[in-house]
Parts: C-alpha cells; sequence; structure tokens
C-alpha cells in the first residue's frame, strides 16, 4: 500500500548558471509529496488501526527535517559565492546551504535523503520512504524514487 502526504512551503533561490531568468534571485511556492509503502496496519485496538502511518505523523516529520528548515529560508548553493556573500551581511538571515545548485531535481533529491532515515518501520509493517517529489510551480516537478 502507498500513502502520499503533501505540504507547501515559500522559499527563496536561484540557478547561478541558469541560461534565462531562473539565474535572478526570486522565490516559489513549492510543494512536497511524501510517499511511503508498507502494510497496512492490523493490530486491534491501536491508534494506526488501519493505517500505514498517520497522516499526521507523515506531517510532523516532514515538517522537522524539511519543511520548518526550507520555509522562508533562501536555499543557496554553497558555490554561489556571491549570493552567500551578500546573504552573510543581513542580518539573522535565514539561509540554507546546498551542496547542489536548487533545482527541482536537486531539492527532491536533498529532501530524499534528509527524510530516508526518518520514516522508520516502528510497527513491522515494512515502512519505507518511496517518492519525494518536489514542485517547484503548479507545471514543473521532479521526482525522487528509492534506486531499485
Ligand atoms: N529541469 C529544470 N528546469 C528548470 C528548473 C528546474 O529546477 N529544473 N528551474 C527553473 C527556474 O527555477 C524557474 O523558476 C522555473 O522556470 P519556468 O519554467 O520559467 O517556470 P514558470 O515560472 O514560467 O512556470 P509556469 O508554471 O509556466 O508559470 C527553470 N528550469
Ligand atoms: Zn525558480
Amino acid at each position: 500500500m502507498l500513502i502520499t502526504r503533501r505540504l507547501e512551503f515559500d522559499a527563496g533561490h536561484r540557478i547561478p548558471s541558469h541560461a534565462s531568468q531562473c539565474r535572478h534571485l526570486h522565490g516559489h511556492r513549492y510543494a512536497i509529496e511524501i510517499t511511503l509503502s508498507g502494510a497496512i496496519i492490523r493490530t486491534e485496538g491501536a491508534a494506526e488501526e488501519g493505517m500505514v502511518m498517520d497522516f499526521s505523523e507523515v506531517k510532523r516529520i516532514a515538517n522537522r527535517m524539511v519543511v520548518e528548515p526550507w520555509d522562508h529560508a533562501f536555499l543557496a548553493y554553497q558555490g554561489d559565492r556571491a549570493v552567500l556573500d551578500f546573504l552573510a551581511t543581513l542580518p539573522g538571515h535565514k539561509t540554507v546551504v546546498l551542496p547542489c545548485v536548487p533545482t527541482a531535481e536537486n531539492l527532491a533529491a536533498e529532501a530524499f535523503r534528509l527524510l530516508d532515515g526518518a520514516y522508520r518501520d516502528t510497527y513491522g509493517n515494512q515502512l519505507r520512504l518511496e517518492r519525494v517529489r518536489l514542485y517547484e510551480t503548479p507545471n514543473n516537478w521532479a521526482d525522487a524514487l528509492r534506486p531499485s
């Protein structure tokens, strides 16, 4: 069985070497969809009976690992010295330094890496993260999938 939880956040970014307008500082209302696989919990009387994982727990973990750190942050590539040096002049600015250029593809892969160890199989139902879908706009998204 697969379940998916969607969350949204706002962040700034730029793609420093982009040939067109994405090299400028700008922001998106990102959406992230987290898909987990697992068996339905059948333990009679358990709070999670009938679920793969409680959606509120999926949300709690996603908020802690990705959404809260990235929300209203500027997502910057560690090699983008011009932007990092500028942001360092703004006291207390929320900047997330990434090892990769913040494309939808790289953000999906980074979110997958951050979330993969956070969803644990506490009910013995083979719970695991299968996919992170990262929407940069309603029309543009990338999927990071568990390697098969
Ligand atoms: N493969 C990718 N291509 C592009 C990415 C990306 O992450 N992966 N990102 C961008 C820019 O960040 C840009 O903000 C989005 O580009 P664009 O297609 O121009 O989006 P629109 O704002 O025009 O979106 P609409 O949904 O069409 O309004 C560029 N390319
Ligand atoms: Zn963009």
